[in-house]
């Protein structure tokens, strides 16, 4: 158990793309923002609390001498922050642990129903292999598995802790239409996900595969994508993390079928969710009590409920939600400029992400025997006729 050595008023320092801030963390004491990417020890002066995202790297560089005494990151992954040296410091840390999961679904069904649409599949025939069972993996193997696909589930961790029927990663290159990276990166230890697809493991993939990676870019070797992108056309490739961002290899640009900015997770709700989930933590932490519900700091969709007539495209309130090919569009159109102005371009992409609530937020009904099919996919189901519907 961490000694509380801290009462409020507290300074805390903040990544200014947190939203939910000044209502949740305000009454703590003095609140400042700033841009996480480039935060600096001296902008920890007098610190006693600071929140993050994952671009900013939280290690001694940072830390040492400053007067931080927890520290929180708003997202799942934690690859950015040297937990080690936290504890040996004896300071606080918090992550947000699946506070983001739905949104990371919600793409990846989007993404891969689309490249379905383009290449005349039909997403329910089609077998996936998720590596990575946890938060994200196991949500969309549960919605995968609802629509009927075939599943292989690769995660060696849990394999080892629980038994059970599990696949190799051998098995799931060798026998997946789709290949879903949903890993944590880890350079070390047994599991260690850095580089764990590199050009053998690539070339293993079986013709006209695609590969979705919606975890850490550097799971995935970029010069080993690149090579066996241009030896094997016949594999399509979804990406929304990537190896050295806010720099993009363009080259792997144009090998994808989709392009996203590292936003799979960026729903409002994961967002929310994520500063939520810290300001639990701090006020536990503090030995506060902590009352604000999550419902709280979200508005009402713009668009809460559905009827789709007998004749609607059953991907209607997919694309409703969110077009992933708007993001593809505007990340390319950075690369007719400099290195420099592209890896700005990446940060602003992320930082001005329009408004996008998950699935869950819209409720539908149908006029087709799509309906348990939509509902699979994360759509609500009861109609209240409280609520603003649209008919399409
Ligand atoms: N693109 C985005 O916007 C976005 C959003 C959220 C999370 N992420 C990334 O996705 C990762 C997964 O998220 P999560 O919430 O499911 O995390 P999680 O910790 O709940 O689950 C990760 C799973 O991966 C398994 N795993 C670890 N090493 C493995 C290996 N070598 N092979 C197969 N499985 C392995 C673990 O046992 C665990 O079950 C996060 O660590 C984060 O880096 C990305
Ligand atoms: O790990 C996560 O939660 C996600 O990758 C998250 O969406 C990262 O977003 P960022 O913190 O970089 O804004």
């Amino acid at each position: 158990m961490e000694a509380r050595l801290l009462t409020p008023p507290l300074k805390i320092l903040a990544d200014e793309n947190l939203p939910g801030l000044q209502s949740l963390f305000a009454e703590l004491g003095e609140l400042v923002t700033a841009p996480g990417r480039h935060l600096g020890a001296a902008d920890l002066h007098g610190v006693d609390v600071l929140l993050v995202r994952s671009v900013t790297q939280v290690r001694a560089e940072l830390l040492q001498g400053s007067s931080v005494r927890f520290v929180g990151t708003a997202t799942i992954g934690t690859d950015h922050v040297d937990q080690a040296y936290l504890a040996e410091q004896g300071i606080a840390f918090h992550s947000a642990p699946g506070c983001n999961a739905e949104a990371v679904v919600d793409y990846t069904l989007n993404c891969l129903w689309q490249w379905c649409q383009a290449t005349g599949r039909d997403l329910a025939q089609q077998r996936v292999g998720i590596l990575g069972v946890g938060n994200v993996g196991s949500r969309l193997a549960q919605r995968l598995q609802a629509l009927g696909c075939e599943l292989g589930l690769c995660d060696p961790p849990r394999q080892r802790r629980e038994g059970g029927d599990w696949q190799s990663l051998a098995e799931i290159l060798r026998e997946s239409d789709i290949v879903c990276l949903h890993t944590p990166l880890t350079r070390e230890g047994e599991d260690a996900t850095w580089h764990l697809f590199d050009e053998a493991t690539l070339l293993q993939l079986r013709p006209g595969a695609c590969v979705l990676n919606a975890g850490r870019g550097a799971v995935i070797s970029a010069e080993a994508m690149v090579k066996v992108a241009t030896a094997r056309p016949d594999l399509s490739w979804i990406l929304d993390v990537w190896e050295q961002e806010p720099q993009i290899d363009p080259q792997l640009l144009s090998h994808a079928f989709i392009a996203t900015p590292h936003i799979a997770g960026y729903s409002l709700e994961g967002k929310v969710r994520g500063s939520w989930m810290l300001a639990q933590a701090l006020y536990a932490w503090l030995g506060l009590p902590f009352n604000q519900p999550l419902s709280s700091l979200l508005p009402e969709p713009a668009v809460a409920a559905v009827h789709l007539n007998a004749d609607a495209d059953p991907s209607l309130p997919m694309r409703l939600i969110y077009d992933p090919f708007q993001d593809d569009r505007a990340l390319r159109a950075l690369f007719t400029r400099s290195p420099e102005e592209r890896a700005l371009g990446f940060d602003r992409l992320r930082r001005e992400y329009p408004v996008r609530r998950e699935f869950s937020s819209l409720t539908l009904s149908c006029a087709t025997n799509q309906l348990p099919r939509l509902h699979a996919l994360g759509f609500s189901q009861a109609v209240s006729s409280a609520v603003k519907r649209v008919d399409v």
